[in-house]
């Protein structure tokens, strides 16, 4: 099979074409069988034309001897009888005749004397009663005009006039004793005896015996009639004569055609005619042509159906070649066939386009060699010269014996796996595929297995790696490594508000700005979420690992412009040094991790190293932290309650709620203990919910409708559903939204203003009322009162308790009240401990007022007391201040 480019679409013409030559054997075959029949049936005929021709030319030699001997015979007796009257002419009789001679007795109708004068002798049929002149029949004036010539004359038939019968006259000289001419001695013969033996012979046919002058002097049955008459001979007749036989068509009973065998006798004017019916000749022939016909049909029905076979499988073959033409063309790979001479039989398109091959030098009946030499010109081995091709470029085909797969990279950078399948006869079938894609993909997951997929920086994989090597490397040069982990301080609100995508961009920005800080020997690595890692090599000081960590925290200081959103965030940084903190890569991490754990509980933007205290503290934390879990899963905490009182009046006109823990072994143990752990850990959401359900439950209890004050972590606010909670919390348990009041701290407002403003709005529209905590101690809090729908300003209990010693604290606490009116906003003074303080806070117009002095966090039932007494007893009675018990 031969297989190339402009071969392969398959089409209906080719398919035909295909089976061109069956057809064309088929033809053959039939036009050899018919020609077969043909020329067998002219030979049969021919041969049969012949034996006929022989079969009747040897009967007319036959009969023509036979007539031969019988007119040797007669004239043996005319001789006889001549010789007798010569002798005794006066004697003679021709009574010894008549007396009996068998072979003349019914051969001859007479035997007959005529004298000199043509006048009848004597007859052995008897003396004629009247006498008889035949002097004017010819077979006596033959004798009598030529004298001198002795010879047997023999007549046409004539109707004798004596015997009356139809006879041939043989006739002899009489010569007297002196020799002269004494008549002639007849002898009248039957036509019938000439020819009596073709007579005996079983044939069709007739026969004809011509004398003189074309006369008939025999003719067998039915031609009795033609007797004497003149043959009618054709010249084909005349011309056969003369080669001894010839056809006549139509001149045999019926109108069939006749063969005629000629004879003439050697000594006489005779000629013997066997005429045999070509009837039963070409009846024979007929039937010979017909089974001749109907084995030919036969062979003809076998050959077409063998054809119509061949051709269908032909077709098939055809189809199922093109099939594998098409699967061949259709499959990724490219395919050659090199036969082992280096001919290329079989090759797809595909295989032409791998290997960039023109089409000139596939053109005709390409070869290997030729093909790896353009490619040798092409520089196509550069990069590596595989040794099938340097032994097809050497002039040989290399003859792999076992199955072989290799690579070639092209020069454009394309990846070809080739697969040599050696072939039984020699030679081999190849494959070529393109694995560039495969290649570039195990490329870039080698390169994931190292790398980080989002920014590109060493994965932990990779880290680990480098910082064995950086290790290994101080380890000989006696110089330290400094590992830094960092973790982005205000990663999480970005990711949470303003989604995924654009916290990715933010940790590639970062990645890029931290890239530009380290040296060729350096890693950055990212190893989860927003953590960093910085393995600083050759630290010749702690100092050098401190100045790296401050340049990181200046590098990510700017803000990051996320498609026009700006974004501030910082970075805790953790040191962990090589070889004083830990002589092992998992080691190094973890002490710089617990230095970094330290440095984000220390405020962001920190930078820690590793000390060796840390460690226990942080597993304090854990230990903290599981047994918070544990205190919400069994009913550990609880609240506390403390009052807010009118300055004016000194009745509660609120109660913050607050949480406690009861500790199974530690104790009570204060919020500011276990809050930050419930908020890095995320249990502050549990927490917070369990506390703003038990606050509201707690609220519907009270004699009057107070307003409950619940502290919100930031964290919670990051949550996203905190306005269905809260809202969820209210339906749950029927408290008024107006009576919840949500204390919110400034940290919550520097983290993510936009987020906290949204949150905020959204209680807001619910009818919550939100104050703003510990007010006082941020950066920016005049900006956020105006920007944010706060009901009330808590001022930090640190300036209510500097009231008393710092002017400053007075001017401020001041400015704050100032503010609040004009804002319309309700103040709070928290953290009251002196009646100084609360009546400072009375001269300056305080609204409300909370601290030790008008109430410690207590217990609900003491709450429900206070309350009880506050009002009188009444549910209805004007809110009273009472001094809780510290
Ligand atoms: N997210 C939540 N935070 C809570 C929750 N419960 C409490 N907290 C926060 O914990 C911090 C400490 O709270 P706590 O130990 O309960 O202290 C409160 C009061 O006991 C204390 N206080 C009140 N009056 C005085 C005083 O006269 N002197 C003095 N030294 N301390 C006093 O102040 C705390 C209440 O302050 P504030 O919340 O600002 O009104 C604290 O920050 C709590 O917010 C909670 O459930 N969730």
């Amino acid at each position: 099979m031969s297989l190339s480019a402009d071969q392969a679409a398959p089409r209906p013409r080719k398919l035909l074409a295909g089976t061109l030559p069956d057809l064309g054997l088929v033809a053959l075959i039939l036009a050899v069988i018919w020609l077969a029949i043909g020329y067998r049936l002219t030979q049969q005929r021919d041969d049969m034309l012949r034996e006929t021709i022989r079969t009747a030319t040897n009967i007319s030699a036959a009969a023509e001897q036979g007539i031969a001997r019988t007119i040797e015979a007669i004239d043996q007796r005319l001789l006889f009888v001549r010789e007798a009257y010569r002798r005794d002419p006066a004697g003679f009789s021709l009574d010894f005749i008549s007396r009996g001679n068998g072979y003349f007795d019914g051969m001859m109708v007479q035997l007959a004397v005529i004298g000199p004068d043509g006048k009848l002798l004597m007859s052995n049929l008897g003396r004629p009663e009247q006498p008889t002149d035949l002097s004017d029949r010819v077979h006596f004036r033959v004798q009598r005009e030529r004298p001198d010539e002795d010879f047997l004359f023999v007549s046409v038939p004539v109707l004798g006039r004596v015997s009356n019968r139809w006879s041939v006259q043989f006739t002899r000289k009489l010569y007297a004793p002196d020799g002269a001419f004494a008549g002639v001695i007849v002898c009248s013969l039957d036509p019938y005896w000439l020819t009596q033996l073709f007579e005996s012979l079983d044939i069709r046919g007739n026969l004809l015996l011509v004398g003189q002058h074309d006369r008939i002097v025999r003719a067998e049955a039915p031609s009795h009639g033609l007797l004497g008459r003149v043959a009618q001979l054709s010249p084909e007749a005349r011309a056969g004569a003369e080669s001894g036989h010839f056809h006549l068509d139509g001149a045999a009973d019926g109108g069939g055609g006749r063969i005629v065998g000629f004879h003439r006798l050697r000594n006489h004017p005779l000629m013997v005619m066997v005429g045999l019916d070509t009837a039963p000749l070409l009846a024979a022939y007929a039937r010979l042509r017909n089974q001749a016909l109907l084995v030919g049909l036969g062979l003809s029905v076998l050959v077409l159906g063998l054809g119509a076979l061949l051709v269908h499988h032909r077709h098939r073959l055809l189809l199922s070649r093109q099939s594998l033409r098409n699967a061949i063309e259709n499959i990724d790979q490219g395919l050659v066939m090199v036969d082992r001479h280096g001919a290329i039989p079989v090759f797809n398109r595909r295989f032409a386009s791998l290997l960039g091959l023109p089409a000139a030098l596939l053109a005709g009946r390409p070869h290997f060699h030729a093909i790896v030499r353009w490619q040798i010109q092409q520089n196509e081995f550069a990069a590596g010269i595989d040794p099938t091709a340097l032994a097809a470029a050497a002039g040989h085909v290399s003859l792999e014996e076992s199955p072989r797969v290799y690579e070639r990279i092209r020069p454009d950078g394309t990846v070809l796996e080739i697969r040599s399948q050696p072939l039984a006869e020699g030679g081999a079938v190849r494959t070529y595929t393109d694995i560039t894609a495969r290649r570039r993909a195990e490329e870039r997951v080698r390169h994931l297995a190292h790398h980080d997929g989002l920014t590109g920086l060493a994965n932990r994989f990779l880290l680990s790696d480098r910082l064995g090597q950086a290790m290994a490397h101080a380890s000989r040069a006696g110089t330290m490594v400094a590992v830094l982990c960092l973790d982005l301080d205000r990663f999480k609100p970005v990711n949470d508000v303003l989604g995924h995508a654009a916290g990715d961009r933010l940790l590639v920005q970062v990645a890029e700005r931290l890239r530009t800080l380290a040296r060729s020997a350096d890693t950055v690595a990212r190893i989860g979420g927003d953590e960093f890692v910085l393995v600083q090599s050759a630290v010749s000081q702690p100092t050098d690992a401190a100045e790296l960590a401050r340049r990181v925290t200046a590098q990510l200081a700017p803000p990051f412009d996320l498609d026009g959103q700006m974004v501030t965030v910082g970075t805790s940084i953790g040191i962990a040094l090589y070889p004083t903190d830990g002589v092992d890569e998992e080691t190094l991490l973890k002490n710089a991790d617990t230095a970094l754990y330290r440095a984000k509980g220390a405020g962001r933007g920190t930078t820690c190293f590793f000390e060796p205290g840390m460690e226990a503290k942080l597993r304090q934390r854990s230990l903290l932290e599981h047994d918070l879990r544990l205190a919400l899963e069994s009913d550990q905490l609880s609240l506390a309650f403390q009052p807010l009182y009118a300055c004016g009046t000194r009745d509660v006109t609120a109660v913050e709620a607050l949480v406690r823990w009861q500790h199974p072994t530690r104790g009570a143990l204060p919020p500011t203990e276990f809050i930050p752990v419930a908020e890095e850990s995320g249990l502050i959401q549990p927490l917070g919910r369990w506390v703003l359900e038990r606050a509201c439950t707690a609220a519907l209890r009270w004699p009057r409708p107070y307003n409950v004050a619940v502290n919100l972590s930031p964290a919670q606010f990051r949550h996203g559903r905190l306005p269905e909670i809260v809202a969820e919390v209210l339906e749950r348990t029927g408290l008024p939204a107006g009576r919840l009041e949500i204390e919110v701290t400034e940290g919550l407002l520097i983290d993510d203003a936009d987020g906290a403003l949204a949150v905020i709005r959204a209680l807001k529209r619910q009818g919550v009322r939100i104050a703003l905590d510990d007010f006082g101690t941020g950066y920016s809090s005049l900006g956020y009162l105006r920007r944010f729908p706060f009901d009330k300003i808590k001022i930090d209990k640190s300036f209510v308790q500097a009231l008393e010693a710092d002017p400053g604290a007075r001017a401020i606490v001041d400015a704050i009240l100032a503010m609040g009116r004009s804002l319309n906003l309700q103040v709070t003074a928290e953290g009251v401990e002196t009646e100084q303080q609360f009546r400072f806070l009375q001269r300056l117009a305080c609204d409300e007022a909370q601290g030790f002095l008008l109430g410690r966090p207590m217990t609900a039932e003491r709450l429900q007391e206070l309350l009880l007494a506050n009002s009188g007893g009444r549910a209805d009675a004007p809110l009273t201040a009472l001094h809780a018990a510290p």
